[in-house]
Parts: structure tokens; sequence; C-alpha cells
């Protein structure tokens, strides 16, 4: 039998987030205090993946997530899209000095390879952002008893996540930090707030519905669960903890920057993803850009170069719209907060 979201002590996924936050101590620590605990694998080695999962079991018996990106095979960008879009990067002076050229296939990692730690270890769940794995991989998940959870951010997907044989959906509203989990890069998204989704696919589908986007008190999983969700997975909120593996600066704008605001940009990886408004993103609008992941592939050295130098202005700072509202405090301290507003508010919406 496979994992059961309802069967969480608390109804909150920390959600996974690719790029160094999700550390094994935060994982294990929402696992511990009765949540979901996630890995962000996306960009991960197999060698990685099984360490990160060793040391997360070795912290805790609780649920743990792995997650991954579905890739979509890209054709190599003319060279003149190529010449446009490194010509773009090279303006920027923090990036003159920087050998850019445009990736050589294979573009993206061997999911097959990452998966191999995964069926090894068993975690309790296994997320896919970016649309459906082959049917062979939600298979073996099923033997292997392991509930399969995918991202949707319209109808149509969360209809194809059903009829895949997945065990829930992840929707995922406007207001979520990060890329947007639409199976096709550039496909019109709907744009829904997340409880507008929420309402959406749970009176449409038979399978559990989990909301992201924009939740960051318990009081805001009392009102996700009252639109239909069984749970609710919270990043933004997660990226400010002391465990939290973001970047110096990350942490820093998250908390110190209120007004500066989110925007979407396809400037870092070449889909679209939403952050804190930053110089990078301001100076890339408009601009040509390679195809995901190749995007990505190409900003590597100027993102690392700006995490080494402390600088927030030219590395990803992905964020959730409410993230204003972020506490800084310890991963157990943010759970045991979330799950007391989490049944002070419940009480009341049962009660008023
Ligand atoms: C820094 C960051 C990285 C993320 N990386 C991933 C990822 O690797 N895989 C994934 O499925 N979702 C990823 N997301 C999206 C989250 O799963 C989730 O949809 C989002 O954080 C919810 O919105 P919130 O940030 O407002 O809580 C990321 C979000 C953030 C903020």
């Amino acid at each position: 039998m496979a994992f059961a979201l309802n069967k969480l002590r608390v109804p909150i996924i920390q959600a996974p987030m690719a790029g160094g936050p999700n550390t094994p101590a935060q994982v294990a620590a929402v696992a511990n205090a009765g949540g979901l605990g996630s890995f962000g694998f996306a960009y991960s080695s197999p060698q990685h993946i099984s360490d990160d999962l060793s040391a997360a079991k070795r912290l805790t018996s609780g649920p743990l997530n792995a997650n991954f990106f579905v890739f979509h095979e890209v054709p190599t960008p003319s060279i003149e899209l190529q010449h446009q879009a490194i010509a773009a990067l090279k303006r920027l002076p923090c990036a003159q000095d920087l050998r850019m050229v445009c990736p050589e296939p294979p573009y993206f990692p061997d999911l097959n390879a990452m998966l191999e730690p995964v069926w090894l270890h068993k975690p309790a769940v296994l997320t896919f952002h970016f649309g459906l794995p082959k049917p062979e991989v939600l298979e073996r998940a099923r033997i292997l008893g392991i509930a399969v959870g995918i991202s949707a951010t319209c109808l149509a997907e969360g209809q194809a996540i059903e009829q895949a044989g997945a065990d829930f959906v992840i929707a995922q509203g406007i207001e979520a930090g990060g890329h947007r989990g639409t199976f096709e890069p550039d496909i019109l998204d709907d744009d829904l707030p997340t409880l507008d989704l929420v309402k959406q696919l749970s009176g449409a589908l038979k399978i559990p519905v989990v909301a992201a986007g924009g939740i960051m008190t318990g009081g805001d999983i009392a009102r996700a669960r009252a639109a239909g969700a069984t749970a609710a997975q919270l990043g933004t909120a997660f990226l400010v903890c002391d465990e939290s593996g973001a970047t110096p600066a990350h942490k820093h704008f998250l908390l110190t920057k209120p007004t500066r605001g989110t925007i979407f940009t396809h400037a870092f990886s070449g889909r679209r993803a939403q952050g804190l408004r930053n110089e990078f993103i301001d100076a890339m609008q408009g601009q040509p850009h390679l195809p995901f992941p190749l995007q990505n592939t190409l900003t590597g050295p100027l993102r690392k170069i700006a995490v080494q130098h402390n600088d927030g202005e030219h590395q990803s700072l992905w964020a959730g719209r409410a993230y204003a509202q972020a506490r800084p405090m310890s991963t157990q301290r943010l759970m045991e907060l979330l799950e007391q507003e989490y049944l002070q508010s419940s009480a009341v919406r049962e009660n008023p």
C-alpha cells in the first residue's frame, strides 16, 4: 500500500526546492514534526541523491519525498539564437570575463539513473514537476509502495495526472515561487490563484489535491483545506529557516526587501519561474534566451560567481508572492507554529 497523504499527522509538505535549500537537517525536521520532508533533486547526481536520502534517514523515520523534473527533448538552438543569448548575458559587467558557450548535448540529466537511488531507499513519496514521467516509472513506484504526486497548473494537466494513475496532484497556483510546473514550457498558463485551482481540481478529480503557492501560515493551510486540499506544500516559508540551505543573499533579500516584489522571468533557466526581482532580471527583460534547461546551464557560471560574492542581484532568488510573511526561526519551531495556527483556524472555522 502506497503512503497516503491523509496519514500525515500535520497536513504540511515542505516543498522540494532544487539547487540547495533542502538540507537533510531541514527535511528530517519537517518529517519529525509530522509533515512530509522533501528533497528537490532535479539537478543532483545519483551519488548526491543517495547521500542526502541516507543522511535524512539517519535523522528521521518520518516520511520523505524525492522530487524530480521531467525534462523534455529540446532541439539544438540556431547559431543566431545562441549568439544573441550569449551577447545579452555578456552585456552584464559581471559576465564580461566569463567564458560562455552554448551547452553541448545531452542537455539534461538521465532521469533513470537519478531514480536508481530512489528505488533503493524507497522514500514514502516521489513527485514530479513539468509533466508526466514514463508509465514504467509510475508502475515501479506502485510496486514498491511509493506514492507519486505530480504538479498541475490547470484542470487539463490535473486530469492527465489522474488518468496516468498518480496518487495525488499538486495544484500550483500563480502565487508559487520557483518554476511553473506547466507540462509544456510555453503553453498558455491559466495563472489561477492557488485556492481557485484547488477548488477546480478537487471538484473534478478523485485523487487528493495538494495546495501550493503563497501559503505562509497555519491560517492559510486551514483555508486551503477548506477549499478542498488534503495538504499544503510550502516552499518560501521554509527558505528562511535556520536549517535551510538557501544562500545567505537569498535569505537576506527575503527578510529585508519586503516591498521589492516578485516577478516571472525566463532569463535564468529558459523556463518561466517566479522570484524576487533583481538587477539581473531587470537587465534581461525582453532579451533572447536559450530554451530550458540550456539557459540554466549557460547562466550557471554567472550564478555561481554571484553566490560566491554574496551578490543577490545576479543569482536566482526564487520566491512566492507572499514572501514578506516569511518568519526566520528553526524548522521545528516553524512546524510547531504552523500546526498551532492551523488547529486554531480550523477550530474557528468549525465553531464560528
Ligand atoms: C527556491 C524554490 C525552488 C523550487 N524548486 C522546485 C523544484 O525543484 N521542484 C518542484 O516541484 N517545485 C519547486 N519549487 C516550487 C515549489 O514546489 C512550490 O510550488 C512553491 O514553493 C509553493 O509556493 P510558495 O513558495 O509560495 O510556498 C520551488 C520553489 C522555490 C521557492
